[in-house]
């Protein structure tokens, strides 16, 4: 079974270790959730994760092939791919064409682009929004085309971070349905929320971070119950 892996990783700025020897695992199908008060690295693993910072120490692999210094572009061809905390679309483009415009981006032919844009239009229901310009888009459908634009590759595995940040109640209500049809398609999801309701709903499993070292990693029940991140991070929302 393919899975994407670190281990080991360490990251440092300058003198600080933001990430101190951390491993996490992601498998097929399954949606990890990392959590973590502000500041405990949960970016930083991510940004090494698919390639935005090289680590200090350790490795990252995708069914066993290291790819810890390959570039954020090979990974994306690897089957690995992320959404920004920013979304970032074309304004002036249409919902089609921004998913378009990605399929092209990775060398996909126009036939096939346009297929995968149709069943992704599909998918993520958006259909009453193909021929709106991104510019003119409420927040949530605008983030689901950034997640349209993300799955375009047909990713085995997809880094979300904070997904549904600034969302209203329905829309990300909405959203959870999305992350579940990754699942569902076979996809290894990385979850970063800080709505625990919403981890401990979604997710599979669910990984502690707290200061740059894991301090829990299990299922949802399991987190819930352990008695160190009840004291250091969850408190009475438990
Ligand atoms: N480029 C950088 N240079 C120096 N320090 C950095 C850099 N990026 C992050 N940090 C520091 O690394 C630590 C971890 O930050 P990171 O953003 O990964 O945490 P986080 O868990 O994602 O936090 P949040 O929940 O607030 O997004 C913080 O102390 C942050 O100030």
């Amino acid at each position: 079974m393919n899975r994407l892996s670190a281990t080991n990783i360490t990251v440092r700025f300058g003198g600080l270790t933001v990430i101190d020897n951390v491993d996490l695992e992601i498998r097929p199908a399954e949606i990890l959730g990392l959590i973590g008060p502000n500041g405990a690295g949960k970016s930083t693993f991510v940004n090494v994760l698919t390639g935005f910072q090289k680590p200090k120490a350790g490795a990252v692999r995708i069914g066993g092939k290291d790819i810890t210094f390959t570039r954020p572009e090979h990974r994306v061809r690897a089957g690995l791919v992320r959404t920004f905390q920013a979304v970032r679309l074309f304004p002036g483009l249409t919902v089609a064409e921004n998913i378009s415009a990605a399929g092209l981006a990775i060398g996909l032919s126009v036939s096939e682009t346009r297929k995968r844009e149709r069943e992704l239009v599909e998918l993520l229901s958006l259909g009453d929004w193909i021929n709106v310009e991104a510019r003119a888009l409420p927040y949530g459908i605008e983030r689901r085309v950034g997640i349209a634009r993300a799955m375009v590759s047909k990713p085995a595995f997809v880094m979300l971070d904070e997904p549904a940040a600034g969302m209203n109640e329905d829309e990300a209500l909405a959203f959870l349905a999305v992350v579940g049809m990754l699942r569902e398609r076979g996809a290894g999801v990385l979850l970063i929320e800080h709505n625990m309701g919403v981890v401990f709903k979604l997710c599979d499993r669910v990984q502690v971070l707290q200061s740059g070292r894991t301090l829990a990693v299990g299922t949802p029940d399991e987190i819930r119950s352990h008695s160190m991140v009840r004291e250091a991070y969850l408190g009475s929302a438990a």
